[in-house]
Protein backbone atom coordinates (compact mmCIF):
# COMPACT_ATOMS: atom_id res chain seq x y z
CA UNK A 1 0.00 0.00 0.00
CA UNK A 2 3.04 2.26 0.53
CA UNK A 3 2.75 3.72 -3.10
CA UNK A 4 -1.04 5.57 -2.46
CA UNK A 5 1.17 7.65 0.27
CA UNK A 6 3.03 10.63 -0.39
CA UNK A 7 6.31 10.29 2.01
CA UNK A 8 6.83 13.51 3.24
CA UNK A 9 3.24 14.02 4.17
CA UNK A 10 2.68 10.58 5.80
CA UNK A 11 6.06 11.13 7.72
CA UNK A 12 4.78 14.58 9.13
CA UNK A 13 1.49 12.83 9.86
CA UNK A 14 3.11 10.06 11.75
CA UNK A 15 5.43 11.95 13.79
CA UNK A 16 2.14 14.44 15.50
CA UNK A 17 -0.10 11.46 15.90
CA UNK A 18 3.13 9.94 17.62
CA UNK A 19 3.27 13.74 19.51
CA UNK A 20 -0.72 13.21 20.29
CA UNK A 21 0.19 10.25 22.09
CA UNK A 22 2.37 11.74 24.82
CA UNK A 23 -1.07 13.16 25.80
CA UNK A 24 -1.96 10.20 28.37
CA UNK A 25 2.04 9.70 29.93
CA UNK A 26 1.66 13.15 30.91
CA UNK A 27 -1.92 12.65 32.15
CA UNK A 28 -0.13 9.79 34.21
CA UNK A 29 2.89 11.96 35.11
CA UNK A 30 0.19 14.99 36.64
CA UNK A 31 -2.02 11.69 38.15
CA UNK A 32 1.35 10.82 40.52
CA UNK A 33 2.46 14.10 41.02
CA UNK A 34 -0.27 15.50 42.56
CA UNK A 35 -0.07 12.75 45.32
CA UNK A 36 3.91 13.88 45.46
CA UNK A 37 2.64 17.27 46.49
CA UNK A 38 -0.26 16.16 49.08
CA UNK A 39 2.17 13.80 50.76
CA UNK A 40 5.06 15.94 50.91
CA UNK A 41 2.93 19.28 51.52
CA UNK A 42 4.16 21.46 49.05
CA UNK A 43 1.86 24.41 48.90
CA UNK A 44 4.58 26.37 47.02
CA UNK A 45 4.04 24.44 43.77
CA UNK A 46 0.75 24.45 43.76
CA UNK A 47 0.01 27.05 41.46
CA UNK A 48 2.85 26.63 39.02
CA UNK A 49 1.76 22.92 38.55
CA UNK A 50 -1.66 24.14 37.80
CA UNK A 51 -0.31 26.39 35.21
CA UNK A 52 2.19 24.15 33.26
CA UNK A 53 -0.64 21.60 33.08
CA UNK A 54 -3.47 23.98 31.75
CA UNK A 55 -0.24 25.49 29.44
CA UNK A 56 0.75 21.64 28.45
CA UNK A 57 -2.35 20.60 27.82
CA UNK A 58 -3.36 23.54 25.92
CA UNK A 59 -0.44 22.54 23.36
CA UNK A 60 -1.63 18.98 23.18
CA UNK A 61 -4.75 19.67 22.64
CA UNK A 62 -3.58 21.74 19.44
CA UNK A 63 -1.52 19.16 18.30
CA UNK A 64 -4.51 16.35 18.68
CA UNK A 65 -6.51 18.71 16.27
CA UNK A 66 -3.36 19.49 14.01
CA UNK A 67 -2.91 15.44 14.19
CA UNK A 68 -6.73 15.22 12.32
CA UNK A 69 -5.99 17.83 10.17
CA UNK A 70 -2.68 16.16 9.01
CA UNK A 71 -4.29 12.52 9.08
CA UNK A 72 -7.26 14.20 6.83
CA UNK A 73 -4.85 15.71 4.31
CA UNK A 74 -3.36 12.50 3.61
CA UNK A 75 -6.29 10.56 3.14
CA UNK A 76 -7.46 12.87 0.43
CA UNK A 77 -3.86 12.25 -1.04
CA UNK A 78 -4.69 8.51 -0.91
CA UNK A 79 -8.05 8.34 -1.63
CA UNK A 80 -7.19 10.37 -4.93
CA UNK A 81 -4.89 7.99 -5.71
CA UNK A 82 -6.78 4.51 -4.98
CA UNK A 83 -9.90 5.60 -5.78
CA UNK A 84 -8.63 6.80 -9.48
CA UNK A 85 -6.54 3.69 -9.64
CA UNK A 86 -9.85 1.11 -9.03
CA UNK A 87 -12.40 2.76 -10.97
CA UNK A 88 -9.25 3.06 -14.15
CA UNK A 89 -7.98 -1.01 -13.67
CA UNK A 90 -12.14 -1.93 -13.38
CA UNK A 91 -12.54 -0.18 -16.59
CA UNK A 92 -9.78 -2.25 -18.29
CA UNK A 93 -10.54 -4.91 -16.49
CA UNK A 94 -14.11 -5.42 -18.17
CA UNK A 95 -14.90 -8.32 -19.82
CA UNK A 96 -17.77 -10.20 -21.07
CA UNK A 97 -17.76 -12.63 -18.32
CA UNK A 98 -17.76 -10.37 -15.55
CA UNK A 99 -21.60 -10.94 -13.59
CA UNK A 100 -22.93 -7.80 -12.59
CA UNK A 101 -19.94 -5.81 -13.27
CA UNK A 102 -21.25 -2.34 -12.40
CA UNK A 103 -23.22 -2.87 -9.69
CA UNK A 104 -20.14 -5.04 -8.21
CA UNK A 105 -17.51 -2.29 -9.13
CA UNK A 106 -19.92 1.18 -7.78
CA UNK A 107 -20.39 -1.48 -4.28
CA UNK A 108 -17.10 -2.04 -3.95
CA UNK A 109 -15.98 1.65 -4.82
CA UNK A 110 -18.57 3.18 -2.56
CA UNK A 111 -18.15 0.51 0.63
CA UNK A 112 -15.43 -1.29 0.56
CA UNK A 113 -13.01 1.46 -0.54
CA UNK A 114 -14.60 3.45 2.82
CA UNK A 115 -13.99 0.72 4.75
CA UNK A 116 -10.65 0.10 4.02
CA UNK A 117 -10.33 4.81 4.96
CA UNK A 118 -11.56 3.68 8.27
CA UNK A 119 -10.22 0.25 9.13
CA UNK A 120 -6.98 0.79 7.57
CA UNK A 121 -5.27 4.47 7.02
CA UNK A 122 -6.67 6.03 10.21
CA UNK A 123 -6.01 2.81 12.24
CA UNK A 124 -2.22 2.85 10.95
CA UNK A 125 -2.29 6.56 12.43
CA UNK A 126 -4.02 5.23 15.61
CA UNK A 127 -1.50 2.67 16.35
CA UNK A 128 1.40 5.22 15.76
CA UNK A 129 -0.50 7.25 18.82
CA UNK A 130 -0.98 4.44 20.58
CA UNK A 131 3.25 2.87 20.35
CA UNK A 132 4.56 6.33 21.93
CA UNK A 133 1.61 6.24 24.55
CA UNK A 134 2.57 2.90 25.36
CA UNK A 135 6.28 3.23 25.25
CA UNK A 136 6.69 6.83 27.21
CA UNK A 137 4.27 5.23 30.00
CA UNK A 138 6.11 2.24 30.02
CA UNK A 139 9.36 4.30 30.45
CA UNK A 140 7.96 5.85 33.02
CA UNK A 141 6.91 3.24 34.82
CA UNK A 142 10.03 1.71 35.02
CA UNK A 143 11.78 4.65 36.19
CA UNK A 144 9.41 4.34 39.22
CA UNK A 145 10.02 1.00 40.03
CA UNK A 146 11.32 -1.49 37.45
CA UNK A 147 10.42 -4.93 39.58
CA UNK A 148 6.82 -4.03 39.43
CA UNK A 149 6.38 -2.71 36.37
CA UNK A 150 7.61 -5.71 35.05
CA UNK A 151 5.29 -8.04 37.10
CA UNK A 152 2.71 -5.79 35.30
CA UNK A 153 4.56 -6.65 32.03
CA UNK A 154 4.25 -10.62 32.50
CA UNK A 155 0.82 -10.42 33.26
CA UNK A 156 -0.37 -8.26 30.13
CA UNK A 157 1.78 -10.46 27.42
CA UNK A 158 -0.85 -13.01 28.58
CA UNK A 159 -4.07 -11.86 26.36
CA UNK A 160 -2.16 -9.93 23.75
CA UNK A 161 -2.54 -13.23 22.15
CA UNK A 162 -5.87 -13.84 22.04
CA UNK A 163 -6.98 -11.65 18.70
CA UNK A 164 -5.12 -14.55 16.73
CA UNK A 165 -7.92 -16.33 17.74
CA UNK A 166 -10.69 -14.17 15.79
CA UNK A 167 -9.15 -13.31 13.33
CA UNK A 168 -10.52 -15.62 10.64
CA UNK A 169 -13.99 -15.65 12.46
CA UNK A 170 -14.10 -11.58 11.65
CA UNK A 171 -12.51 -11.93 8.07
CA UNK A 172 -15.24 -14.45 6.78
CA UNK A 173 -18.03 -12.48 8.43
CA UNK A 174 -16.47 -9.71 6.62
CA UNK A 175 -16.25 -10.91 3.20
CA UNK A 176 -19.73 -12.05 3.67
CA UNK A 177 -20.72 -8.56 4.53
CA UNK A 178 -19.17 -7.27 1.21
CA UNK A 179 -21.06 -10.01 -1.05
CA UNK A 180 -24.05 -9.03 0.22
CA UNK A 181 -23.54 -5.27 -0.03
CA UNK A 182 -22.99 -6.16 -3.74
CA UNK A 183 -25.96 -7.90 -3.68
CA UNK A 184 -27.84 -5.30 -2.60
CA UNK A 185 -25.82 -2.55 -4.80
CA UNK A 186 -27.12 -4.73 -7.89
CA UNK A 187 -30.71 -4.72 -6.80
CA UNK A 188 -30.94 -0.64 -6.06
CA UNK A 189 -29.03 -0.20 -9.28
CA UNK A 190 -31.72 -2.36 -11.21
CA UNK A 191 -34.79 -0.66 -9.37
CA UNK A 192 -33.70 3.41 -9.91
CA UNK A 193 -32.64 1.91 -13.55
CA UNK A 194 -36.10 0.81 -14.14
CA UNK A 195 -38.29 3.36 -11.93
CA UNK A 196 -40.08 4.73 -14.92
CA UNK A 197 -41.16 1.47 -15.88
CA UNK A 198 -42.41 0.98 -11.94
CA UNK A 199 -43.86 4.05 -12.34
CA UNK A 200 -46.07 4.09 -14.99
CA UNK A 201 -47.57 0.56 -14.05
CA UNK A 202 -47.92 1.92 -10.59
CA UNK A 203 -46.25 -0.61 -8.95
CA UNK A 204 -43.57 1.48 -7.08
CA UNK A 205 -43.43 -1.72 -4.67
CA UNK A 206 -43.29 -4.36 -6.77
CA UNK A 207 -39.93 -5.35 -6.11
CA UNK A 208 -40.37 -4.83 -2.03
CA UNK A 209 -40.07 -8.33 -1.08
CA UNK A 210 -36.83 -8.60 -3.18
CA UNK A 211 -35.43 -5.68 -1.59
CA UNK A 212 -36.38 -5.89 1.86
CA UNK A 213 -34.80 -9.66 1.93
CA UNK A 214 -31.38 -8.05 0.18
CA UNK A 215 -31.57 -5.08 2.68
CA UNK A 216 -31.84 -7.38 5.50
CA UNK A 217 -29.29 -9.93 4.60
CA UNK A 218 -26.69 -7.10 4.09
CA UNK A 219 -27.74 -5.50 7.23
CA UNK A 220 -27.29 -9.19 9.37
CA UNK A 221 -24.43 -9.15 7.74
CA UNK A 222 -23.10 -5.89 8.65
CA UNK A 223 -24.42 -6.55 12.36
CA UNK A 224 -22.41 -9.72 12.30
CA UNK A 225 -19.17 -8.08 11.46
CA UNK A 226 -19.74 -5.72 14.13
CA UNK A 227 -20.94 -8.35 16.77
CA UNK A 228 -17.66 -10.15 15.82
CA UNK A 229 -15.43 -7.50 16.49
CA UNK A 230 -17.21 -6.46 19.56
CA UNK A 231 -17.09 -10.01 21.14
CA UNK A 232 -13.23 -10.45 20.47
CA UNK A 233 -13.03 -6.66 21.81
CA UNK A 234 -14.95 -7.62 24.88
CA UNK A 235 -13.32 -11.08 25.04
CA UNK A 236 -9.71 -9.03 25.25
CA UNK A 237 -10.55 -6.25 27.59
CA UNK A 238 -12.05 -8.89 29.83
CA UNK A 239 -8.71 -10.88 29.67
CA UNK A 240 -7.17 -7.52 29.90
CA UNK A 241 -8.69 -6.81 33.86
CA UNK A 242 -8.42 -10.10 34.56
CA UNK A 243 -4.49 -9.97 34.13
CA UNK A 244 -4.68 -6.30 35.91
CA UNK A 245 -5.81 -7.37 38.92
CA UNK A 246 -3.54 -9.45 39.87
CA UNK A 247 -0.83 -6.93 39.85
CA UNK A 248 -2.55 -4.49 41.03
CA UNK A 249 -3.06 -6.60 44.22
CA UNK A 250 1.03 -6.84 44.74
CA UNK A 251 1.17 -3.26 43.92
CA UNK A 252 -0.77 -2.54 47.16
CA UNK A 253 1.64 -5.23 49.44
CA UNK A 254 4.83 -3.48 48.34
CA UNK A 255 3.32 -0.15 49.13
CA UNK A 256 2.08 -0.87 52.74
CA UNK A 257 5.22 -2.69 52.83
CA UNK A 258 6.91 0.53 52.29
CA UNK A 259 8.97 -1.24 49.17
CA UNK A 260 7.60 2.20 46.75
CA UNK A 261 5.80 5.32 47.54
CA UNK A 262 2.37 6.04 47.00
CA UNK A 263 3.06 8.09 44.36
CA UNK A 264 5.01 5.94 42.73
CA UNK A 265 2.29 3.08 43.55
CA UNK A 266 -0.16 5.61 41.64
CA UNK A 267 2.29 5.90 39.02
CA UNK A 268 2.90 2.13 38.46
CA UNK A 269 -1.02 1.43 38.62
CA UNK A 270 -2.17 4.71 37.08
CA UNK A 271 0.37 3.74 34.17
CA UNK A 272 -0.27 0.02 33.78
CA UNK A 273 -3.86 0.90 33.04
CA UNK A 274 -2.73 3.47 30.74
CA UNK A 275 -0.28 0.50 29.22
CA UNK A 276 -3.19 -1.71 29.02
CA UNK A 277 -5.26 0.46 27.23
CA UNK A 278 -2.76 1.66 24.62
CA UNK A 279 -2.46 -2.33 23.76
CA UNK A 280 -5.82 -2.84 24.07
CA UNK A 281 -5.78 -0.35 21.16
CA UNK A 282 -2.51 -1.56 19.03
CA UNK A 283 -4.42 -4.78 19.24
CA UNK A 284 -7.97 -4.14 18.48
CA UNK A 285 -6.62 -2.08 15.49
CA UNK A 286 -4.05 -4.59 14.41
CA UNK A 287 -7.01 -6.50 14.34
CA UNK A 288 -9.97 -3.99 12.28
CA UNK A 289 -6.59 -3.23 9.52
CA UNK A 290 -6.52 -7.43 9.36
CA UNK A 291 -9.96 -7.34 8.53
CA UNK A 292 -9.32 -5.18 5.09
CA UNK A 293 -6.81 -7.63 3.73
CA UNK A 294 -9.19 -9.07 0.90
CA UNK A 295 -10.26 -5.35 0.39
CA UNK A 296 -6.33 -4.70 -0.24
CA UNK A 297 -5.72 -7.21 -2.15
CA UNK A 298 -8.27 -6.39 -4.75
CA UNK A 299 -7.17 -2.93 -5.05
CA UNK A 300 -3.81 -3.62 -5.34
CA UNK A 301 -5.11 -6.15 -8.09
CA UNK A 302 -6.78 -3.51 -9.79
CA UNK A 303 -4.27 -0.69 -9.41
CA UNK A 304 -1.68 -3.08 -10.97
CA UNK A 305 -3.75 -3.58 -14.29
CA UNK A 306 -4.07 0.31 -14.68
CA UNK A 307 -0.04 0.99 -13.84
CA UNK A 308 0.19 -2.33 -16.45
CA UNK A 309 -1.77 -1.00 -19.68
CA UNK A 310 -0.26 2.71 -18.96
CA UNK A 311 3.11 0.90 -19.58
CA UNK A 312 2.00 -1.08 -22.33
CA UNK A 313 0.33 1.37 -24.03
CA UNK A 314 2.71 2.79 -25.90
CA UNK A 315 2.91 -0.51 -28.42
CA UNK A 316 0.69 0.36 -30.54
CA UNK A 317 -0.28 -1.41 -33.44
CA UNK A 318 -0.40 0.79 -36.69
CA UNK A 319 -0.88 -2.15 -39.44
CA UNK A 320 -4.03 -0.51 -42.20
CA UNK A 321 -6.54 -3.08 -42.29
CA UNK A 322 -6.48 -5.43 -45.31
CA UNK A 323 -8.93 -8.60 -44.38
CA UNK A 324 -10.79 -10.11 -41.54
CA UNK A 325 -11.36 -14.23 -41.30
CA UNK A 326 -12.87 -16.70 -39.96
CA UNK A 327 -11.97 -19.76 -40.62
CA UNK A 328 -13.87 -22.62 -39.82
CA UNK A 329 -15.27 -21.07 -36.83
CA UNK A 330 -17.46 -23.25 -34.29
CA UNK A 331 -18.62 -21.31 -30.95
CA UNK A 332 -20.68 -22.83 -28.13
CA UNK A 333 -21.85 -20.64 -24.70
CA UNK A 334 -21.02 -22.86 -21.60
CA UNK A 335 -23.90 -25.36 -20.92
CA UNK A 336 -25.69 -23.88 -23.93
CA UNK A 337 -26.48 -25.19 -27.67
CA UNK A 338 -24.19 -24.78 -30.39
CA UNK A 339 -24.14 -21.28 -31.98
CA UNK A 340 -22.07 -21.43 -34.61
CA UNK A 341 -20.72 -24.89 -36.57
CA UNK A 342 -17.90 -24.53 -39.40
CA UNK A 343 -18.53 -20.67 -40.43
CA UNK A 344 -16.30 -19.00 -42.72
CA UNK A 345 -16.52 -15.34 -43.30
CA UNK A 346 -14.10 -12.97 -45.06
CA UNK A 347 -14.44 -8.79 -45.50
CA UNK A 348 -11.98 -6.95 -47.41
CA UNK A 349 -11.10 -3.41 -47.04
CA UNK A 350 -13.97 -0.80 -47.99
CA UNK A 351 -16.32 -3.81 -47.95
CA UNK A 352 -19.96 -2.88 -46.58
CA UNK A 353 -21.34 -5.91 -45.53
CA UNK A 354 -24.67 -7.06 -43.96
CA UNK A 355 -25.51 -9.98 -41.47
CA UNK A 356 -29.01 -11.02 -41.13
CA UNK A 357 -30.63 -13.09 -39.36
CA UNK A 358 -33.42 -14.06 -36.74
CA UNK A 359 -33.33 -12.57 -33.00
CA UNK A 360 -31.36 -15.02 -30.90
CA UNK A 361 -29.40 -16.42 -33.60
CA UNK A 362 -26.22 -15.05 -32.33
CA UNK A 363 -25.20 -11.99 -34.29
CA UNK A 364 -24.10 -10.14 -31.59
CA UNK A 365 -21.94 -13.15 -30.39
CA UNK A 366 -20.41 -13.30 -34.01
CA UNK A 367 -19.58 -9.52 -33.07
CA UNK A 368 -18.01 -10.15 -29.65
CA UNK A 369 -15.86 -13.29 -31.38
CA UNK A 370 -14.39 -10.62 -34.17
CA UNK A 371 -13.90 -7.92 -31.09
CA UNK A 372 -12.48 -11.13 -29.08
CA UNK A 373 -13.75 -10.66 -26.23
CA UNK A 374 -15.77 -14.14 -26.44
CA UNK A 375 -13.51 -16.84 -27.61
CA UNK A 376 -13.69 -19.41 -30.14
CA UNK A 377 -14.14 -22.86 -29.04
CA UNK A 378 -12.48 -24.12 -32.43
CA UNK A 379 -11.45 -22.42 -35.41
CA UNK A 380 -9.25 -19.61 -36.95
CA UNK A 381 -9.91 -15.43 -36.19
CA UNK A 382 -7.46 -14.00 -38.05
CA UNK A 383 -6.74 -10.38 -38.83
CA UNK A 384 -4.42 -9.46 -42.06
CA UNK A 385 -3.55 -13.63 -41.72
CA UNK A 386 -2.43 -12.99 -38.23
CA UNK A 387 -4.54 -14.11 -35.05
CA UNK A 388 -4.33 -10.99 -33.35
CA UNK A 389 -5.15 -9.64 -29.24
CA UNK A 390 -8.52 -7.67 -28.00
CA UNK A 391 -5.89 -4.63 -27.66
CA UNK A 392 -5.37 -5.04 -31.74
CA UNK A 393 -9.12 -5.72 -32.16
CA UNK A 394 -9.95 -2.46 -30.29
CA UNK A 395 -7.34 -0.21 -32.09
CA UNK A 396 -8.94 -1.53 -35.50
CA UNK A 397 -12.76 -2.17 -35.14
CA UNK A 398 -15.35 0.87 -33.46
CA UNK A 399 -18.65 -0.34 -32.76
CA UNK A 400 -21.93 1.51 -32.86
CA UNK A 401 -24.30 -0.82 -30.81
CA UNK A 402 -27.88 -1.59 -29.86
CA UNK A 403 -28.17 0.77 -27.19
CA UNK A 404 -25.60 3.99 -27.56
CA UNK A 405 -22.95 4.42 -24.60
CA UNK A 406 -23.56 8.00 -23.93
CA UNK A 407 -21.84 9.46 -20.76
CA UNK A 408 -23.25 12.45 -18.60
CA UNK A 409 -20.54 14.80 -20.20
CA UNK A 410 -20.37 17.37 -22.87
CA UNK A 411 -20.77 16.51 -26.14
CA UNK A 412 -16.69 16.92 -26.78
CA UNK A 413 -16.42 14.63 -24.05
CA UNK A 414 -18.64 11.81 -25.70
CA UNK A 415 -16.95 12.12 -28.83
CA UNK A 416 -13.43 12.53 -27.93
CA UNK A 417 -13.09 10.50 -24.74
CA UNK A 418 -10.43 12.62 -23.31
CA UNK A 419 -8.09 11.91 -26.32
CA UNK A 420 -6.28 15.09 -27.22
CA UNK A 421 -7.93 15.90 -31.20
CA UNK A 422 -8.25 18.72 -32.35
CA UNK A 423 -11.27 21.12 -33.00
CA UNK A 424 -11.32 20.40 -37.12
CA UNK A 425 -11.05 16.72 -36.33
CA UNK A 426 -14.39 16.28 -34.25
CA UNK A 427 -16.13 18.83 -36.58
CA UNK A 428 -15.05 16.96 -39.45
CA UNK A 429 -15.85 13.65 -37.53
CA UNK A 430 -19.53 15.42 -36.46
CA UNK A 431 -20.15 16.30 -39.91
CA UNK A 432 -19.39 13.01 -41.48
CA UNK A 433 -22.00 11.91 -39.35
CA UNK A 434 -24.62 14.15 -39.81
CA UNK A 435 -24.44 16.35 -37.07
CA UNK A 436 -23.30 19.93 -38.60
CA UNK A 437 -25.35 21.25 -35.94
CA UNK A 438 -23.45 20.35 -33.18
CA UNK A 439 -20.32 21.92 -34.14
CA UNK A 440 -20.94 25.55 -32.96
CA UNK A 441 -19.77 25.96 -28.87
CA UNK A 442 -23.02 25.68 -27.31
CA UNK A 443 -23.91 22.22 -28.53
CA UNK A 444 -20.33 20.84 -28.89
CA UNK A 445 -19.95 21.95 -24.88
CA UNK A 446 -23.47 21.16 -24.03
CA UNK A 447 -23.12 18.17 -21.09
CA UNK A 448 -25.49 15.39 -22.00
CA UNK A 449 -27.92 14.26 -19.34
CA UNK A 450 -27.81 11.03 -18.10
CA UNK A 451 -28.04 7.99 -20.54
CA UNK A 452 -28.64 10.53 -23.18
CA UNK A 453 -31.88 11.44 -21.83
CA UNK A 454 -32.16 15.20 -23.51
CA UNK A 455 -31.24 14.04 -27.23
CA UNK A 456 -33.13 11.79 -29.91
CA UNK A 457 -32.42 8.10 -30.49
CA UNK A 458 -31.10 9.47 -34.13
CA UNK A 459 -28.73 12.04 -32.98
CA UNK A 460 -27.63 9.26 -29.72
CA UNK A 461 -26.99 7.12 -32.64
CA UNK A 462 -25.21 9.65 -34.77
CA UNK A 463 -22.56 10.47 -31.51
CA UNK A 464 -21.75 6.75 -31.60
CA UNK A 465 -21.02 7.01 -35.33
CA UNK A 466 -18.94 10.42 -35.13
CA UNK A 467 -17.22 8.98 -32.18
CA UNK A 468 -16.24 6.07 -33.78
CA UNK A 469 -14.96 7.93 -37.40
CA UNK A 470 -13.60 10.53 -35.03
CA UNK A 471 -11.61 7.78 -33.17
CA UNK A 472 -10.26 6.57 -36.92
CA UNK A 473 -11.35 3.00 -36.92
CA UNK A 474 -11.12 1.54 -40.11
CA UNK A 475 -13.50 -0.71 -39.64
CA UNK A 476 -17.20 -0.31 -38.20
CA UNK A 477 -19.11 -3.13 -36.36
CA UNK A 478 -22.63 -1.85 -36.19
CA UNK A 479 -24.61 -4.15 -33.80
CA UNK A 480 -28.61 -3.36 -34.65
CA UNK A 481 -26.97 0.31 -35.06
CA UNK A 482 -30.07 1.83 -36.88
CA UNK A 483 -33.48 -1.03 -35.68
CA UNK A 484 -34.48 1.64 -33.45
CA UNK A 485 -34.85 4.41 -35.92
CA UNK A 486 -37.67 5.53 -38.34
CA UNK A 487 -36.66 4.87 -41.64
CA UNK A 488 -36.31 8.17 -42.89
CA UNK A 489 -33.02 8.43 -40.03
CA UNK A 490 -31.83 5.24 -40.84
CA UNK A 491 -31.49 5.74 -44.29
CA UNK A 492 -29.35 8.89 -43.86
CA UNK A 493 -27.36 7.66 -41.36
CA UNK A 494 -26.42 4.55 -43.85
CA UNK A 495 -25.45 6.77 -46.49
CA UNK A 496 -23.12 8.43 -44.79
CA UNK A 497 -21.55 5.29 -44.43
CA UNK A 498 -21.59 3.95 -47.57
CA UNK A 499 -20.06 7.44 -48.65
CA UNK A 500 -16.54 6.70 -47.12
CA UNK A 501 -14.81 4.15 -49.56
CA UNK A 502 -12.41 3.30 -47.11
CA UNK A 503 -14.23 2.50 -44.58
CA UNK A 504 -14.71 -0.95 -44.23
CA UNK A 505 -18.43 -2.09 -42.70
CA UNK A 506 -19.85 -5.29 -41.01
CA UNK A 507 -23.66 -4.41 -39.80
CA UNK A 508 -25.72 -6.85 -38.30
CA UNK A 509 -29.31 -6.42 -38.48
CA UNK A 510 -32.35 -7.84 -39.64
CA UNK A 511 -34.33 -4.85 -40.49
CA UNK A 512 -32.70 -2.77 -42.73
CA UNK A 513 -34.67 -0.68 -45.44
CA UNK A 514 -35.15 -2.15 -48.56
CA UNK A 515 -33.95 0.88 -50.26
CA UNK A 516 -30.46 0.47 -49.58
CA UNK A 517 -30.42 -3.09 -49.65
CA UNK A 518 -28.44 -2.61 -52.82
CA UNK A 519 -25.69 -0.64 -51.27
CA UNK A 520 -23.91 -3.45 -49.42
CA UNK A 521 -21.46 -5.09 -51.46
CA UNK A 522 -22.32 -8.41 -49.66
CA UNK A 523 -25.46 -9.86 -47.95
CA UNK A 524 -25.31 -12.88 -45.51
CA UNK A 525 -28.15 -14.76 -43.16
CA UNK A 526 -27.03 -17.00 -40.35
CA UNK A 527 -28.54 -20.30 -40.69
CA UNK A 528 -28.40 -23.64 -39.33
CA UNK A 529 -25.24 -21.81 -37.64
CA UNK A 530 -23.61 -20.94 -40.60
CA UNK A 531 -23.00 -17.88 -42.86
CA UNK A 532 -25.23 -17.94 -46.05
N1 LIG B 1 -23.41 -14.32 -22.10
C1 LIG B 1 -24.20 -15.30 -22.55
N2 LIG B 1 -24.23 -16.48 -21.90
C2 LIG B 1 -25.00 -17.49 -22.35
N3 LIG B 1 -25.77 -17.39 -23.44
C3 LIG B 1 -25.79 -16.25 -24.14
C4 LIG B 1 -25.00 -15.13 -23.71
N4 LIG B 1 -25.19 -14.12 -24.59
C5 LIG B 1 -26.07 -14.58 -25.51
N5 LIG B 1 -26.43 -15.85 -25.24
C6 LIG B 1 -27.35 -16.69 -26.03
O1 LIG B 1 -26.76 -16.88 -27.31
C7 LIG B 1 -27.72 -16.77 -28.32
C8 LIG B 1 -27.28 -15.72 -29.36
O2 LIG B 1 -27.32 -14.45 -28.73
P1 LIG B 1 -26.97 -13.11 -29.55
O3 LIG B 1 -27.08 -11.97 -28.61
O4 LIG B 1 -25.70 -13.29 -30.27
O5 LIG B 1 -28.19 -13.08 -30.56
P2 LIG B 1 -28.60 -11.98 -31.65
O6 LIG B 1 -28.73 -12.68 -32.95
O7 LIG B 1 -27.65 -10.83 -31.60
O8 LIG B 1 -30.01 -11.56 -31.10
P3 LIG B 1 -30.83 -10.17 -31.27
O9 LIG B 1 -31.12 -9.98 -32.73
O10 LIG B 1 -32.07 -10.44 -30.49
O11 LIG B 1 -29.97 -9.09 -30.67
C9 LIG B 1 -29.04 -16.45 -27.64
O12 LIG B 1 -29.78 -17.65 -27.57
C10 LIG B 1 -28.67 -15.98 -26.27
O13 LIG B 1 -29.63 -16.39 -25.33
Amino acid sequence: MKKYIKKSQFLLASVVSMLAGLEIPFNTFTYSYIFEIITKHRINLILPFVVIVIVVYGILSLIDYLKNVIVNRNIITINNQIKVGYVNGAVIDVDQGKKNFESNKLSFFMNDLKLLENNYWRQLFSILGAITTVTVTLIYALYNNALITLIFLIFMAVPSFAPRLFKSMIQNRTDIWSHKNQEVSSVVRDLFHGAFTLKRYLVPFGFDSRLKQKINGMEKANASVENGIAFSNSFISFLFYVCSYGPIGIGIFFTIRGVITLPQFVAIQYSSSWILNGFNTIISSVNTINSTSEIRKQVKKLTEVSELYKANSRNMNDDTFKELALNNLNYAYKNKSIIFKNLNFTARRGDKILIKGRSGIGKSTLLKIILREIKETSGEVLLNNQIYTGTTAYQTFGVVSQAPIIFHDTVWQNLTLGKKVTRSQVESALNRAGLSSFTDDKELFHVIDEEGKDLSGGQLKRIEIARALLMNREVLLVDEGTASLDTETSVAIHKLLFAIPDLTLIEVDHHIPDEIMDNYNRIYEIKDHQLV
